[in-house]
């Protein structure tokens, strides 16, 4: 239906409706993750924006953290550089890293940039290096297989964990009104760069602006059970058990576990929600639909 055929009743109600949303949101932070996998067609990428651009111009501030895994990967398969990934994190040599560089700090980050404001938003695209604003060290993976008896400690590389965030540049910007839109690397005291999973920078920095909502877009419906489906309120004992029988794997073990460090620390809650949907993002926030998983302290 063309937005001239809606009935203007509906159209009014439906506003109308997202008040109570807009007043309790209104000059609140919210920290949206855009997950590679969710960036998959025109028009979601596009709704995606749209849906940041009216969130700013009702008075809440987004805050843009993206992936772009998928997007890394197809790169160097054209290099004919293989991916590798342990406990859902890019195993990241000096070669990699350069990549990781060029993908997010360049085409992904501007490519939302540019889309948002195309929607008449004013986004800056921005690094974790930029102000060295996110400082990072060296993350240390422990992974165990079924027939080793401990786990080992393995290097992956140029893959970096969060030592602290700055947030003094993201509200500089927020407060005039502009858009930030971070990219996932960060650097150490040495100025060396490191390659820190997007769902981990979301969630300490909605921790660092003690943010009222995170919300990570991925590619399904939410935490699923082995019946495919969606769960929500999960406690961390709960959420332990699924990653012990294997029910959450690969890219949603960080996405789950920051999401849970997150609402710790004090952000009053977490989404894990599907961006394949339109309108993922104000579904959430102006409406009561229930899409996805929600995580909150008291879960
Ligand atoms: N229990 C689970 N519920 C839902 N998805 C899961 C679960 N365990 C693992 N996954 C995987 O996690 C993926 C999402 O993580 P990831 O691929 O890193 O997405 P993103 O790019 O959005 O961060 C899903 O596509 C799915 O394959
Ligand atoms: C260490 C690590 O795994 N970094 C990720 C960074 C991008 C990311 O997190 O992208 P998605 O959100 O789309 O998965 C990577 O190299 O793929």
């Amino acid at each position: 239906m063309s937005s001239t055929s809606r009935d203007p009743q509906v159209v009014v109600e439906v506003l109308s409706e997202a008040l109570p949303y807009i007043q309790q949101f209104s000059g609140k932070t919210v920290v949206v993750k855009y997950g590679g996998n969710a960036m998959t067609e025109d028009t979601l990428i596009d709704s995606f924006a749209r849906n940041i651009v009216l969130m700013k111009e009702v008075g809440i501030n987004p805050v843009v953290v993206h992936g772009g895994g998928p997007q890394i990967g197809s790169l160097l398969e054209k290099l004919n550089i293989e991916s590798r990934f342990v406990n859902g994190m890019r195993v990241t040599d000096s070669q990699t890293m350069d990549v990781v560089e060029m993908v997010l700090g360049g085409l992904v980050n501007k490519s939302i940039v540019n889309l948002i404001n195309q929607s008449g938003g004013k986004a800056i695209g921005l690094t974790g290096k930029d102000g060295a604003q996110i400082r990072a060290r060296q993350l240390k993976v422990e992974h165990q297989s079924p027939e080793m008896t401990a786990p080992e400690i393995i290097d992956i590389g140029h893959v970096g964990e969060v030592e602290s965030i700055s947030t003094d540049l993201i509200e500089m910007l927020a407060a005039k009104d502009f858009i930030p839109v971070i990219a996932p690397i960060g650097v150490d005291g040495e100025g060396h760069s490191y390659n820190i999973n997007a769902d981990l920078v979301a969630g300490k920095l909605a921790e660092a602006l003690n943010a009222e909502k995170l919300m990570l877009l991925t590619n399904v419906a939410g935490l699923m059970n082995s019946e495919g489906e969606v769960l929500t309120g999960l406690s961390t004992a709960q959420v332990d058990a699924l990653i012990a029988d294997g029910t959450i794997y690969g890219g949603m073990l960080p996405k789950i576990r920051c999401a849970l460090d997150a609402v710790k620390g004090g952000v009053n809650s977490a989404h894990i929600i599907d961006g394949r949907v339109p309108h993922a993002v104000l579904l959430e926030i102006f409406t009561n639909a229930g899409v996805g998983t929600l995580i909150t302290d008291a879960g």
